[in-house]
């Protein structure tokens, strides 16, 4: 048990979650990342012959092969844990790049892609709550606060959500009752409002994984 104290809660709100020191990428880390999303595309869009595909898959499996020794635990992964790297040097989110954060709101820019799609140019409608609870959580954890996880999202589907365009999402913190937070957000393509969001986050107690 870890007695790091929140900065926000005056010292009062013990939290277990261990401090992890900003992890340092080396050189092009972040670049491999996008060449990684560029592949995700690609392949999402291709229709190649048995010989390419032969090709590919002893390409993808070798490169995959040279990763496996330098392979280490979650406290130590890179991907998802690169703060100031939009979409934190994770392949599997959508890349929400931030615009402007405080500690009650967050605007960035997000751009869903082919490897999203779901169908006749929209998003899949599972990305739009992937990318909502990303940044949600990003925003309540902010703050010095303690580590709190998402209880439930509720995402409204109002219009599609293209790919391959700059949308707008912006979060806010509501409120916070006792352990729990309350978010809300936006997301829009020019004025047309695409999906929004409210999120309930709990703060964990001692132990909670
Ligand atoms: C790196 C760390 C995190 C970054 C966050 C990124 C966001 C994430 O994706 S987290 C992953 C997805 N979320 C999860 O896996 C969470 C799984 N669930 C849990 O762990 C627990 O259910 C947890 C922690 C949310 C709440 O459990 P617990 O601490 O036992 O809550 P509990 O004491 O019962 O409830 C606290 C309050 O929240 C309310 N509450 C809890 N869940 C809900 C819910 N689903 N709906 C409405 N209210 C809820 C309770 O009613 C209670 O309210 P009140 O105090 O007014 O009576």
């Amino acid at each position: 048990m870890d007695g790091t104290v929140s900065a926000r809660s005056g010292g009062r709100r013990p939290n277990w979650w261990k401090p992890r020191e900003r992890p340092v990428p080396p050189a092009g880390y972040p670049e491999m990342i996008e060449a990684m999303r560029l592949l995700q595309d690609r392949i999402t869009a291709a229709v190649p012959d048995a010989a390419m595909v032969a090709e590919v898959t002893r390409g993808l499996t070798a490169i995959a092969d040279r990763l496996e020794p330098t392979a280490r635990d979650e406290w130590s992964q890179l991907a998802g844990s690169l703060r100031e790297v939009p979409g934190r040097g994770s392949a599997l989110l959508p890349v929400v790049e931030i615009l402007s954060e405080n500690e009650t709101t967050l605007r960035g820019r997000v751009r869903f892609s082919r490897f999203h799609l779901g169908g006749n140019g929209a998003a899949h409608g599972g990305t739009i709550p992937l990318m909502f609870d990303d940044i949600l959580g990003r925003l309540a954890n902010s703050g010095g606060r303690p580590v709190a996880r998402t209880a439930y999202l509720h995402v409204n589907y109002r219009s599609i959500t293209p790919i391959d365009r700059d949308l707008r999402v912006e979060i806010r913190f509501d409120r916070e009752e006792g352990r729990k937070r309350l978010l809300r957000g936006e997301l829009r393509d020019g004025d047309v409002l695409c999906a929004d969001c409210e999120g309930l986050f709990v703060e964990l107690r001692p132990g909670q994984p």
